[in-house]
């Protein structure tokens, strides 16, 4: 198979209990809840959305033909250790594309996987780490993985519900819109009252990382 990648940059992982580590990120094209056109954000399933994830026209995007030609361009990036050699899989929607013959590859390259996702697709079992960001109005099917990551505000969330899900690591993280001090706030009293939740930040964005 081939895969559609928006593109592809060495950074920091911003958000989330990997916050902080050295990461290769591979955005894939496309999503589920929302088409990327600015014209369909009001009618989309998934409204706040803060990325492009259209077209693969973005830094070391690309059609690659198969899994070992996006391995290769991943692991060329990687310029240090290869023993600590870290994977986060976005988009868009990554499980959109991932396979079997992408997660044998990264890991033939010697990385760890990690993966960002919608979690209305279950994700690959592969995966090393998998943080899963619910949607209101698409149904969750991913309910387990290493990290839950809210994007909050967000009516129409069943919080109780999430909290029976299998879980290690319960995240909020505020929603960046124009509005951000206050959803801030909103995030910091949904922890206060819900002490079983974390608050994380988008940490990259304060420190002018991709
Ligand atoms: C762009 S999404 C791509 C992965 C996948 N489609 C998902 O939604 O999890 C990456 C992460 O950014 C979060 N995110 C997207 N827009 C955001 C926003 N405006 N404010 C805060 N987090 C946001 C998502 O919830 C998700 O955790
Ligand atoms: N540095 C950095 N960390 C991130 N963590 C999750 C991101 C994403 O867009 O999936 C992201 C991103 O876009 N950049
Ligand atoms: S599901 Fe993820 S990639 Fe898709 S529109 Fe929402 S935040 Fe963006
Ligand atoms: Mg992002």
């Amino acid at each position: 198979m081939s895969y559609a990648v928006k593109e592809m940059f060495l950074t920091l992982q911003g958000e989330g209990v990997q916050a902080g580590r050295r990461a290769v990120f591979v955005r894939f094209a496309g999503c589920n809840l929302w088409s990327g056109r600015e014209e369909d954000r009001a009618t989309a399933i998934c409204r706040f959305c803060d990325t492009d994830f259209v077209g693969m026209d973005g830094a070391g995007g690309a059609r690659f033909a198969d899994a070992a030609a996006l391995a290769a361009a991943a692991a060329a990036m990687w310029d240090g250790d290869t023993a600590e050699r870290f994977a986060v899989l976005t988009g868009g929607e990554p499980m959109l594309q991932v396979d079997d013959a992408l997660v044998d590859a990264l890991h033939a390259a010697g990385f760890a996987i990690a993966i960002e996702s919608n979690g209305t697709l279950p994700v690959h079992p592969g995966i090393d780490w998998v943080c899963i960001s619910p949607k209101a109005g698409s149904e969750t099917v991913q309910r387990s993985g290493d990290e839950l990551k809210l994007v909050w505000p967000q009516p129409g969330s069943d919080v109780d519900a999430m909290e029976r899900w299998d879980f290690a690591h319960l995240l909020v993280q505020p929603l960046d819109d124009p509005h951000a001090e206050a959803n801030r706030a909103a995030a910091i009293a949904f922890v206060m009252q819900r002490p079983r939740w974390r608050l994380t930040l988008q940490t990259h964005k304060m420190l002018g990382l991709r």
